[in-house]
C-alpha cells in the first residue's frame, strides 16, 4: 500500500506584525497551512501579500509573531536562535533573487563553504553536475552568466542534502530563457532527490510547474490550487 504523505511543514494560525515606531505593518494575518515531503509548492501573490515573510519563517530566518509553524515535530515558533541556526544550517537549501557567491573564490569554493559545514553533504562537483556546471568548477562568479551563477547558487543550496529548498523569486533578476533553465534545475533537484521545494513568485505562468499554488493577498491564503497535470518548465510561456 502506498505510504500517505507526510507534512514536512504545518502552520498554524501564523500572524507577523512588524512595528516600527507607532507604525504597525500586518504581514501575516493568520495562515495555516501543511505542505508535504516532496512537493513542489508555488507561493504566488501580489507584492506585500506576505510570501517573502511566510518563507522566512518556515526558514527559521524569523519568527511569527504568533501561532504556530513546525517543520515535522519541531516547532520553529519556539525555538531558540541556536536551535534555528542548526536547523537552517542542516536541513534548509536556500535560493534567493541575489544569487550571495563570493566573487573571490572560484565555482567549486563557492559551494565547498557549505558542504565544510554540513553533516552529511555532497562533494561540491557532484552539485555542480546536477545543475549543469561541471565544466565550470574553476571559474569565478564573474566569468558565468546571471543564469550560471543562480545554478552556483542552486548547487550551493543543495550540497549539504537539505530537506526543504526554500526559494524567493529565483528568476527575478534572469531573463525568459535564462530562468526557465534555472526552473529546470529546480525541478529536477525535487524529483530526483525528493527534495521539498518551496518557489515565490510573481509570475502565474511559473504556477503550472507546481504541485500546488498556495495563492496570498493580504497576508493570508486566499485559494490553494492542486495542478491534476504538471508542466515542465519548457512548456511554459509568460
Ligand atoms: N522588516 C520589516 N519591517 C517592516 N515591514 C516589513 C518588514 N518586512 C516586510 N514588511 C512588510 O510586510 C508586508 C509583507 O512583506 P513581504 O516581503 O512578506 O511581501 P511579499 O509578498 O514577499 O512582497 P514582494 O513580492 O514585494 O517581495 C509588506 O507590507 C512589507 O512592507
Amino acid at each position: 500500500m502506498p505510504q500517505e504523505p507526510q507534512p514536512v511543514f504545518i502552520a498554524h494560525g501564523l500572524t507577523k506584525t512588524y512595528r516600527t515606531g507607532e507604525v504597525e505593518v500586518h504581514a501575516l494575518r493568520g495562515v495555516d497551512l501543511e505542505i508535504y515531503e516532496s512537493e513542489f509548492v508555488v507561493l504566488l501573490g501580489p507584492s506585500g501579500s506576505g510570501k517573502s515573510t511566510l518563507l522566512n519563517i518556515l526558514g527559521g530566518l524569523d519568527t511569527p509573531t504568533s501561532g504556530e509553524a513546525f517543520w515535522r515535530d519541531h516547532d520553529l515558533s519556539r525555538a531558540d536562535e541556536g536551535e534555528l541556526t542548526r536547523y537552517r544550517r542542516e536541513h534548509v537549501g536556500f535560493v534567493f533573487q541575489f544569487y550571495n557567491l563570493i566573487s573571490s573564490l572560484t565555482v567549486r569554493e563557492n559551494v565547498a563553504l557549505v558542504t565544510e559545514i554540513s553533516p552529511q553533504p555532497m562533494a561540491p562537483e557532484e552539485a555542480l553536475q546536477l545543475v549543469g556546471l561541471a565544466q565550470r568548477l574553476d571559474h569565478f562568479p564573474s566569468q558565468l552568466s546571471g543564469g550560471e551563477q543562480q545554478r552556483v547558487a542552486i548547487a550551493r543550496a543543495i550540497a549539504k542534502r537539505p530537506d526543504v529548498l526554500l526559494c524567493d523569486e529565483p528568476t527575478g533578476a534572469l531573463d525568459y530563457e535564462t530562468g526557465k533553465v534555472v526552473l529546470e534545475v529546480i525541478a529536477r533537484i525535487n524529483q530526483e532527490l525528493g527534495t521539498t521545494a518551496v518557489v515565490i513568485t510573481h509570475n502565474a505562468a511559473i504556477a503550472g510547474m507546481a504541485d500546488r499554488v498556495l495563492h496570498l493577498a493580504d497576508g493570508r491564503i486566499t485559494t490553494i490550487e492542486t495542478n491534476t497535470r504538471k508542466l515542465t518548465p519548457a512548456e511554459l510561456s509568460w
